[in-house]
């Protein structure tokens, strides 16, 4: 029987069936799919890491790396194969797309079951509607959560102000927070930020944009997740939407980057094939273990 790492997680048969040992070495798998066009710098790393992951645990895994000439049929035609296909219980589109295609057609095209980022629109749907609930929750959003949880950070009447409304982040983490009964500031582009800023217990910027957030707005005792993630041209530096440094003697908990919300990214979205991967073979997730096995603290440093 092959082994396999996330295996340990107890796998129960939700209907007691018997099963064949062949059928058996075939669900001790879960198989991932990654759909990536293009060489943007920052998704080849990802990605890089997405595989690395897979390989210490030993998960399955089919890389589908496309030039940026590709055409919208030729993806759809190679998800619409993906989603027939056995060994595969996962497919993650890696975001941003060119221009040229469009991400909504393409994530619709994902078989609900396989759709390991919540991009399909029913998927989203359902995750407004069922939020923390939801058999998915994008793997962003995930790792937010997770923190706010080890953390012992409670956000009911708390006032959270979310930089960013983005479809794979700001916005559904912000739904997600108002369901926790955090009364959630939304704030981007065409809004102002630094007095919403001055009046959070807790700040997420999700925006990308350098150190967007100086360090002399945040309220002191205010707790800051910094999600977003800028690379500086020519170097191999990356840096928050925080001013880091200056914000550190004011807050009472922050994350870095690197080392904070990316790596549990990643982690996430493990835990989501492992759930999608039970799921398409009636076993019972039990998440509990998994994310012993997965270890997330080795991954970041706060
Ligand atoms: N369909 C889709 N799903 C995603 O989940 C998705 C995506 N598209 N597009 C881009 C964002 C971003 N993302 C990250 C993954 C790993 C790190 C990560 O590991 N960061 C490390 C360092 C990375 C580095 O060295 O550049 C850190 O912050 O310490 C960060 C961000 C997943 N995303």
């Amino acid at each position: 029987m092959e082994t396999c790492q996330l295996k340990k997680p107890s796998l129960e048969l939700s209907n007691q069936q018997i099963i064949t040992p062949q059928e058996h070495s075939a669900i001790m798998r879960p198989g991932l799919a990654i759909i990536q066009v293009g060489n943007n710098p920052s998704s080849l790393t990802y990605v890089s890491k997405k595989i690395a992951l897979c390989e210490k645990n030993q998960i399955y895994h089919e890389l589908y790396h496309f030039p940026e000439s590709i055409s919208q049929k030729e993806i759809i035609h190679q998800i619409r194969t993906l989603n027939q296909q056995g060994s595969i219980d996962g497919i993650l589109v890696q975001l941003p797309l060119p221009s040229h295609l469009s991400r909504l057609e393409i994530s619709n095209e994902i078989k609900l079951s396989k759709d390991v980022d919540c991009l399909h629109m029913a998927n989203f749907q359902n995750l407004l509607q069922n939020g923390e609930d939801n058999d998915i929750i994008p793997c962003t959003p995930a790792a937010v959560l997770h923190i706010l949880d080890t953390q012992e950070i409670d956000v009911r009447n708390q006032n959270i102000t979310v930089i960013g409304r983005s479809q794979l982040v700001g916005f559904p983490l912000s739904v997600l927070l108002l369901k926790r009964n955090a009364r959630v500031t939304i704030c981007h582009s065409e809004t102002t930020v630094q007095e919403h800023v001055e009046k959070a217990d807790i700040v997420i910027s999700c925006a990308g944009h350098k150190e967007l957030v100086k360090g002399e707005w945040i309220k002191n005792g205010a707790k800051v997740i910094d999600v977003g993630i800028t690379r500086i041209p020519g170097t191999n530096k990356i840096v928050g939407d925080i001013e880091f440094n200056k914000a550190l003697p004011r807050v009472s908990f922050i994350t870095p980057v690197p080392g904070g919300v990316g790596p549990l990214t990643v982690s996430m979205l493990f835990k989501n094939l492992y759930r999608v991967w039970c799921r398409s073979n009636g076993l019972k997730a039990n998440i509990d273990e998994l994310d012993d096995e997965l270890d997330y603290a080795q991954n970041y440093q706060f």
